[in-house]
């Protein structure tokens, strides 16, 4: 059978996983307002505490605007994110999504990308957390880690080893059980969006309307590209699709809590945005390290607020680190059981109800780029990568209502199928501001990865082995 008809029914995936029943593998202990906060966790980090001077310095004061095309783009595709996680609500995401819909060449590639949304972008995040890091050190004991230490090697220094501690801490945590790690996750998510809305309220004191003007210094042009710099502090949302599985009624709360938190997020970022570039002028925001502490400290004429804000950013920080790394190791477990990526991915520790030999080799994995790559090559990776797998969502939300109409969908994308198709343009827009080097490196990424599941996940593939012994039953759950 060729994998393009390998395709997963919704039934089978949810039946598999248990998504409607009680004690399966993983534990149903989250609720709506902790779903939320992961949620929350998983979006707010370093792309608005570290990303948002960079992207002042492509877009000017115009950044705004930048940051309203980004939310735009998540808007669109996570009506289709709600509807697909309400219908279908197992720990794969996207990657389950896919499986169901377009069949499994397209899931692995989508499996592959999110490799990148999630694993790649832990380093990135994780290179963010050293910047603020150094940032709190400083206005603490007046001391920083040397610049050998604490960057990559094309930025000036030899290891970042803030970034491969944070991530090893996310694991340490990750392993002893959701539990835990759901409650800490809810803390850091008050936490950050309390020092977010703290920056607002201290930078709005030094507005000045001067400082807007000229507006839109670098056109259309810096716009667009501000836009994807900025589109990376929204990823993050569709991270509640991978918890489908540890979620009380999943099918109500997944739509509620994506709707909710690109709501508040993209509320705050554009306050966040407004408040940065009024306070100072862009050309003493773009490109500087932990902005957001700079702009306290200008406007308060002390070191205490960023300090604050600093700690803020730690904190934030590091529950994105948290939370992405859970997602990664979710997906994971997802493709291994359908055995497309090999068997130890799936395997969950009876003491802790957490796959804990997965969660390590993501965490020494992905600690590599992050000790020594430099942040915007991990950014623009992540990207890139995210912004594909969502257009495919936006197809597979198409694709769906066509193969499956009488699927039981607790939640439906309003505008059907304009809002999708809208979606699908929004992210090729946002791929097109990413600019060519980024296209030529994820082009060959994509490579690799139709290479590894020719040689491993399509001759390993439960699904294509079960239609080899019994081409007509491919749907069925295994005993
Ligand atoms: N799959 C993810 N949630 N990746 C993390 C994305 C980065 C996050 N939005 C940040 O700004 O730090």
């Amino acid at each position: 059978m060729s994998p393009l008809q390998r395709i997963k029914s919704p039934d089978l995936l949810v039946a598999e996983s248990g998504a409607d029943l009680e004690g399966h593998g993983l534990k149903r202990t989250m609720g709506l307002f902790q779903l939320v906060c992961f949620g929350v966790g998983a979006i707010v980090g370093t792309g608005i505490f570290v990303g948002l001077s960079d992207s002042v310095a492509e877009a000017g004061p115009a950044v705004v605007i930048s940051f309203v095309l980004a939310a735009i783009t998540c808007i669109f595709t996570a009506f289709s994110f709600a509807e697909l996680g309400g219908a279908i609500p197992v720990s794969g995401s996207s990657y389950s999504f896919a499986y169901a819909t377009l069949g499994e060449r397209v899931a692995f590639l989508v499996g592959w990308c999110l490799l990148l949304e999630y694993g790649v972008s832990v380093s990135a995040v994780a290179v963010g957390w050293g910047q603020y890091l150094n940032e709190l050190l400083h206005s603490l004991v007046g001391w920083q880690l040397p610049a050998a230490l604490s960057n990559p090697p094309g930025d000036g220094g030899v290891v970042n080893i803030p970034a491969v501690v944070v991530i090893a801490l996310a694991a340490l945590l990750l392993v002893r059980g959701i539990r835990e790690s759901a409650r800490a996750t809810a803390v850091m998510a008050v936490i950050k969006i309390g020092v977010l809305l703290l920056f607002c309220a201290i930078a709005f004191t030094a507005f000045r309307s001067d400082n807007l003007s000229p507006f839109a210094e670098h056109g259309m042009a810096g716009v667009t590209a501000g836009a994807s710099l900025a589109f990376f502090s929204y990823i993050g949302f569709d991270a509640i699709t991978t918890a489908g599985e540890e979620v009380k009624n999943p099918r109500k709360n997944i739509p509620i809590a994506i709707m909710i938190c690109i709501g508040v997020v993209t509320l705050l970022y554009c306050l966040v945005a407004v408040a940065a570039i009024g306070a100072m002028s862009a050309d003493d925001v773009a490109s500087k390290p932990a902005a957001l502490s700079l702009i306290v400290n200008q406007v308060t004429d002390s070191t205490l607020g960023g300090g604050i804000i600093a700690f803020g950013a730690v904190v934030a920080i590091a529950s994105v680190v948290l939370a992405v790394m859970y997602g990664q190791t979710r997906i994971l477990m997802s493709m291994s059981r359908d055995g497309l990526v090999p068997r130890v991915f799936e395997r969950v520790s009876p003491k802790t109800s957490t796959p804990v030999a997965n969660t390590w080799i993501v965490a020494g994995v992905f600690a590599v780029p992050a000790a020594v790559v430099p942040l915007d090559v991990v950014m623009n990776l992540t990207t890139i990568g995210t912004l594909a797998v969502m257009a495919v969502v936006n197809i597979a939300v198409i694709a769906l209502r066509r193969r499956n109409p009488d699927l039981p969908r607790s939640f439906r994308v309003p505008f059907f199928p304009v809002l999708p198709v809208a979606g699908v343009l929004f992210c090729l827009y946002l791929i097109y501001g990413t600019g060519w080097l980024t296209w030529l490196q994820f082009g060959a990424f994509l490579i690799l990865g139709a290479l590894v599941y020719t040689l491993y996940g399509r001759r390993n593939s439960r699904l294509g082995k079960a239609a080899d012994i019994a081409p007509e039953v491919t749907a069925r759950p295994e005993a």
